[in-house]
């Protein structure tokens, strides 16, 4: 693959591989080039598949029991199939009635029971797989979201382990079937090899001639997962470029700049990225596989010969051979083929539990207490960040505080750092140096959701929920969903009532159009959704609005931002602060504090009057935007 240029965000894998070049210290760097970030040791296997099996047991014990009881009783009449058949030989080549009857007996009492209990095992298999995927599907959900932060989000080494672990979350219920099967197969070639030695002695040594297509098995398996891992990047990357080309969202820019084709090719390269190394460990391994597989069957012909000539073995002992030997390759095999799913079934252990001990190193430990009101407010101490994996500074050594009941604007350049200071406010991320305090307490102290059930927001890159508007809106206040009365007065801040009035069912309208009954709305009508959303809870501490009128003229905004302000002022009893991130100068003006930012420095805040007096960035800003208006 020649071509590794990003394509809409997209994670090159070459990029997180690139050596590390970053100092601490808070000063911009030009190249942005991300560091290296070297992904954590998986864990120790043994343990880990205990762990699997706890989990797995914890969430269908008598399931599993049973499951694996069966797979066990299995095992017999499939393996005493060879003692039948040589009773059954003997009774016609000796004239022995009783050997006759008893072979037969033997027959259709093993395949009786075979059918009987492959019947009863694949239902009760069936529930035990259904129930468990979907308890460790769960598990996997709850634990990404049990990391307060949302850093592991935008971390490549963290998408590309996980990308691998969810496809295996629903292979783990295969897997433990595939532990039960391998005990099964275990059983099964302990009596074959009984059956064997019963003969002579030496005919236990087609074991050992069948030894090497397990540990080839095994070794294939292994060596295949580890190059699965190595081109995880690839596979993450080809998948979203498919995603690019046939899904709706990104379909306008996909015809207007004509890169479908180009798509197809990038995808293409990225899928023969992925699958290229894999192919080839795949055809390597087999030639292996193959050798080890050649070498069994000349031990087995050379067995059969033996019995029937050095040995002098009645007919009965001939047949036994066959059908032993045949079921001894028939059973390795089987192992070979559970030790392989068990080599999957490990590594997806290791993993699960990779993700287990990340969300508990990253569990919010903060013992902290939320205020009940804000006594003197937010302040920021030198606070400089920088996103995970990139070597450029988002926010270098801001200091600033925002006062208890106020209304804070800010502005700034595109890419100044104006979103990622609402983030570090909202702690989806901390500080890389310096500190947030809330009335004096470290943010970082206070529990993340505890924190953020304080807060309220509206974001430039809201989501469309596409529920019926009325939860639509009061997802906003889970508690108070329901509440119309609460709905609609979130609907009235937002100055969203003309959106309301339009739909054929008012707060009942279903959103999105691929709904049943349901309607599409316009961008802005989404946008003043979201921000409707934002404003259901009553008595947050801090409210956040980045650039959530965006989509909405100038005059409509500012009408809408004058008026919340002045509530805000007014129904402040709890000292709530309001930040509000805009690129109108005419709509932030109205502010109690305006910080302005500039390549990621605050480098001017004050009032409106301030500003203008101090002749600096903003009264230059705001004389070009006055005037483009005039
Ligand atoms: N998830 C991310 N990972 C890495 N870098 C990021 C991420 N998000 C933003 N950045 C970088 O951080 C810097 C500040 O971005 P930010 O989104 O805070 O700017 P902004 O002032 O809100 O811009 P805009 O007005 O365009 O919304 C930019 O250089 C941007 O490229």
């Amino acid at each position: 693959m020649t071509d590794t240029t990003p394509l809409n965000g997209d994670t090159e894998a070459g990029a997180a591989a690139a050596p590390a070049t970053a100092t601490d210290a808070p000063s911009g760097h030009p190249s942005g080039t991300p560091r290296h970030r070297a992904p954590d040791e998986l864990p120790r296997t043994l343990p880990t598949l205990w762990r699997s099996m706890r989990l797995a047991y914890e969430a269908e014990p008598r399931l599993i029991l049973l499951s694996l009881g069966m797979a066990l009783l299995q095992a017999l009449p499939d393996s005493l199939f060879a003692v039948w058949l040589m009773l059954l030989a003997d009774g016609v080549a000796q004239g022995s009635t009783t050997r006759l009857v008893a072979g037969c007996a033997g027959l259709a009492g093993s395949a009786v029971g075979s059918w009987l209990l492959m019947t009863l095992a694949s239902r009760v298999q069936r529930t035990f797989r259904m129930r468990v995927g979907a308890s460790l599907e769960a598990h996997v959900a709850r634990l990404q979201a049990r990391v307060p932060t949302i850093e592991h989000q935008e971390r490549p080494d963290y998408l590309d382990r996980l990308s691998v672990l969810k496809e295996q979350t629903w292979q783990l219920d295969h897997m433990f079937l595939a532990l039960f099967d391998l005990l099964g197969a275990g059983v099964r070639l302990a009596v074959t090899l009984g059956l064997l030695v019963s003969v002579h002695p030496a005919m236990g040594l087609l074991l050992v001639f069948a030894l090497p297509t397990v540990w080839v098995s095994a070794r294939r398996s292994a060596v295949t997962q580890r190059v699965t891992e190595e081109v995880a990047p690839h596979q993450r990357r080809h998948r979203h470029l498919f995603t690019l080309g046939t899904t709706q969202s990104p379909a306008k820019e996909v015809r207007i700049w004509r890169i479908g084709p180009d798509l197809v090719r990038r995808r293409r390269a990225a899928w023969e990225a992925w699958y290229a190394p894999l192919a080839r460990t795949r055809w390597h391994t087999a030639f292996w596989q193959a050798a080890a597989w050649a070498l069994f069957a000349a031990a087995y012909v050379a067995a059969v010969v033996l019995t029937a000539t050095v040995l002098s073995g009645t007919a009965g002992q001939v047949l036994l051979i066959l059908t032993a030997g045949s079921r001894l390759s028939q059973y390795v095999a089987m192992t070979a083929g559970s030790a392989d799913f068990l080599r999957m079934w490990l590594d997806a252990s290791q993993r699960l539990v990779w993700l287990e001990r990340y969300a508990e190193r990253h569990r919010d430990t903060a013992d902290g207490v939320v205020p009940d009101r804000l006594q003197h407010g937010i302040t920021l101490e030198s606070v400089s960040f920088r996103y995970p994996g990139s070597d450029r500074w988002a926010l270098q050594n801001v200091s600033v505080t925002l006062p208890a009941g106020s209304v804070v604007a800010v502005v700034g350049d595109n890419g100044a750092g104006k979103s990622t200071l609402m983030k570090l406010l909202s702690r989806f991320y901390d500080p890389t140096s310096g500190r947030i305090t809330v009335d004096g307490v470290d943010l970082r102290r206070l529990p993340a959701a505890e924190w953020r059930s304080r807060m309220a927001g509206a974001y430039q890159d809201f989501f469309t929920f596409e529920f019926p508007a009325r939860r639509s809106i009061g997802v906003g206040d889970l508690p108070r969903a329901d509440d119309r009365p609460a709905v609609e007065r979130a609907v009235d801040r937002a100055g969203a009532n003309d959106v309301i009035a339009r739909l054929r069912d008012g707060l009942d309208t279903q959103l999105g159009a691929t709904w049943d009954g349901g309607v599409d709305l316009s961008f802005g009508q989404w946008q003043k959704i979201a921000l409707a959303r934002g404003f259901m809870r009553d008595g947050t501490l801090l409210q956040v609005l980045d650039e959530p009128t965006a989509a909405l003229d100038a005059e409509t905004e500012h009408a809408l931002f004058e008026s919340y302000a002045r509530q805000a002022r007014e129904a402040s009893d709890n000292g709530r602060i309001t930040i509000l991130v805009s690129h109108r100068f005419s709509t932030v003006r109205m502010a109690d504090l305006i910080l302005v930012l500039q390549g990621s420095r605050l480098v001017e805040a004050g009032t409106h009057e301030e500003l203008m007096a101090a002749r600096g960035v903003y009264a230059e800003l705001y004389e070009i935007q006055a005037r483009a208006y005039r």
